[in-house]
């Protein structure tokens, strides 16, 4: 089987035996290899994403590496199809451990050119379904007295993203209702993290453009993007109790990304060329 999974992870085989971790988006990219992370170090999944498709046969992949596998077709958008789900995983598993909130993404537009209709396709999703997630599963982890653990994939959005403004401003509200909500539910042993990956090499990258594209390969310091396996540990850590005295944390994996570093999902605008850049190139 051709698969993401991780066969060089740091962590020790069993350590999720008898752990439910739900992931979102787990259809592609980094939230499918993230779920075969988990089965190969013994979880049971919950997976859910739009594309019914795509997530059977990730389903598939994660039962060939022996795990227990609940899959779920719905959008995160609809916070009755994610009551549903949540009552589903209740029901199948007794719970979850971990909700891995990956399922995400934006287009790439100039600020000036987002119509309401785009703006809130990427609200609803990158802020509000994850809000739904993390509220009904804490409802439930607090109503069955159980502890919890949230993981909320974000980006690096520190120094704002051109070009995806709606996308930063959703990230931004996740990053500061995750350390929000981690203090109110501290009490009822719910971490909540953040993890917020630079450039990371995934088909998802085919959303943009020739110019985005190659600026994702230069987007940091170290000049390359980061590797799915670069995410798929980072998240193993926060899921762990490797990481049991974390939350309210941002982990961000982006080879210096938020310190250097010039993404351009549309590619850079003459603008923003500079003085010297354009007089070498003239000779
Ligand atoms: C610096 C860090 C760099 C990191 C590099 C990579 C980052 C990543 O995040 S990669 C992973 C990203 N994956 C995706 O982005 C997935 C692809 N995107 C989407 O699926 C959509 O953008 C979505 C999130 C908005 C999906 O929502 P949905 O409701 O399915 O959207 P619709 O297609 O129905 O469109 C609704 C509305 O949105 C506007 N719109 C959508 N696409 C575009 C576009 N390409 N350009 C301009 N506007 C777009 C538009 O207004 C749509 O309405 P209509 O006009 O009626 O179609
Ligand atoms: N790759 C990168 O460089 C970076 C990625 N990220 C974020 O990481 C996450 C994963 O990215 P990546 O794997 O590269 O991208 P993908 O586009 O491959 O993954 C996004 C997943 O989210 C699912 N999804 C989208 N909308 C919904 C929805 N409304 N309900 C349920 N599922 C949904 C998609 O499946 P479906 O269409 O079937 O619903 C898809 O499987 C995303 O949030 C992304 O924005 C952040 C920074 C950088």
């Amino acid at each position: 089987m051709q698969t993401n999974a991780n066969p060089k992870t740091a962590f020790r085989d069993g350590l999720f035996e008898g752990k439910v971790v739900l992931v979102s988006g787990a259809g592609t990219g980094l939230g499918k290899a993230c779920a075969e992370q988990f089965a190969r170090l013994g979880a049971s999944l919950v997976i859910c994403a739009r594309d019914g498709e795509r997530l059977q046969a990730t389903a598939r992949d994660l039962r060939e590496l022996g795990a227990k596998v609940l899959a779920r077709p719905m959008t995160i958008r609809d916070p009755e199809a994610v009551q549903a789900l949540m009552d589903e995983a209740w029901r199948e598993f007794g719970g979850i451990d971990v909700l891995v909130n990956n399922a995400g993404g934006q287009f790439a537009s100039p600020a000036l050119e987002i119509k309401p209709k785009g703006w809130l396709a990427v609200v609803d999703t990158n802020l509000n379904g994850t809000w739904y997630m993390m509220q009904a599963a804490a409802q439930r982890w607090q109503k069955h007295g159980q502890p919890g653990n949230i993981i909320n994939v974000v980006a690096v959005i520190w120094r704002g993203l051109p070009q995806v403004a709606h996308t930063c401003a959703a990230r931004a509200g996740v990053v500061f209702l995750s350390k929000s909500v981690a203090v109110e539910w501290a009490e009822h042993r719910i971490r909540v993290n953040c993890l917020a990956p630079g450039t990371i090499q995934t088909d998802a990258f085919n959303y943009y453009n020739e110019q985005g594209r190659a600026s994702f390969q230069q987007a940091n310091p170290m000049k390359h993007a980061g590797e799915i396996a670069d995410i798929s540990e980072g998240l193993t850590y926060l899921a762990s109790d490797a990481s049991k005295f974390v939350t309210g944390e941002v982990l961000t994996i982006d080879g210096g990304q938020q310190l250097w570093g010039d993404p351009w999902f549309d590619g850079r605008p003459t603008y923003f060329e500079l003085d010297y850049e354009v007089s070498r190139r003239a000779g």
